[in-house]
């Protein structure tokens, strides 16, 4: 069941494109661009991102690279600050590392040791719930890190791909849902 208003639902459908066979033969991709290019729609799903967490996140965690777009608002829409979950070998410092696979291929994301003080109460920020393994990881990251991940914000949730069973224990909120 999609968490937006009926308003913007209809900002939503209009905003993201299917691109069939995008990266590979079979995937139907979900293209956010024109969402991004429009600024009231950009702004209310930012917003409506936001909103279910407030006064209660000290850090965003925004997964790169379609995640970094979106999380920054969300974050300060919260009065909180944006840490980078960045695939490998991008972060200059000391990190923490997971591996996954994904819809189309697999990846390994890390975060840096000292992204956030231990306790923080962390809300991780991506576009697109697929299989759930981006998220999985990141919630792992957060938890070494020491931190509370007290919600798991999407714009979309492919909920064929049952993303969310691979997040139990961690609240979903996702604007809708294809
Ligand atoms: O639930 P999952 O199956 O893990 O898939 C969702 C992830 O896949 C996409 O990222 P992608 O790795 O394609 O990177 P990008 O943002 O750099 O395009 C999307 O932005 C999510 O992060
Ligand atoms: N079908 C899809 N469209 C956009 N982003 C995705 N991430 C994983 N699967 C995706």
């Amino acid at each position: 069941m999609p968490d937006a208003p009926a308003d913007l639902q209809r900002l939503i459908e209009a905003g993201i494109r299917d691109v069939p066979d995008f990266p590979e033969p079979g995937v139907v991709f979900k293209d956010i661009t024109p969402l991004l290019a429009d600024p009231a729609s950009l702004k209310a799903v930012a917003e409506a991102m936001a909103a279910p967490f407030d006064g209660r996140v000290d850090a965003v965690v925004g997964l790169e690279a379609r995640g970094f777009i979106l999380a920054a608002p969300v974050a300060l829409e919260l009065g909180a600050g944006f840490v980078p979950v960045r695939k490998a070998g991008k972060l200059p410092a000391k990190t923490y590392r997971e591996s996954y696979d994904l819809e189309y291929g697999t990846a390994t994301v890390e975060m840096h040791v000292d992204a956030f003080a231990p306790g923080s109460r962390v809300l991780v920020v991506d576009d697109v719930l697929a299989t759930g393994g981006t998220g999985r990881a990141a919630v792992e990251l957060v938890h070494r890190a020491g931190g509370t991940v007290v919600g798991f914000s999407v714009l979309m949730e492919l909920g064929f791909l049952k993303g969310r069973d691979r997040l139990t224990g961690v609240g979903v909120h996702a604007l809708t849902e294809a």
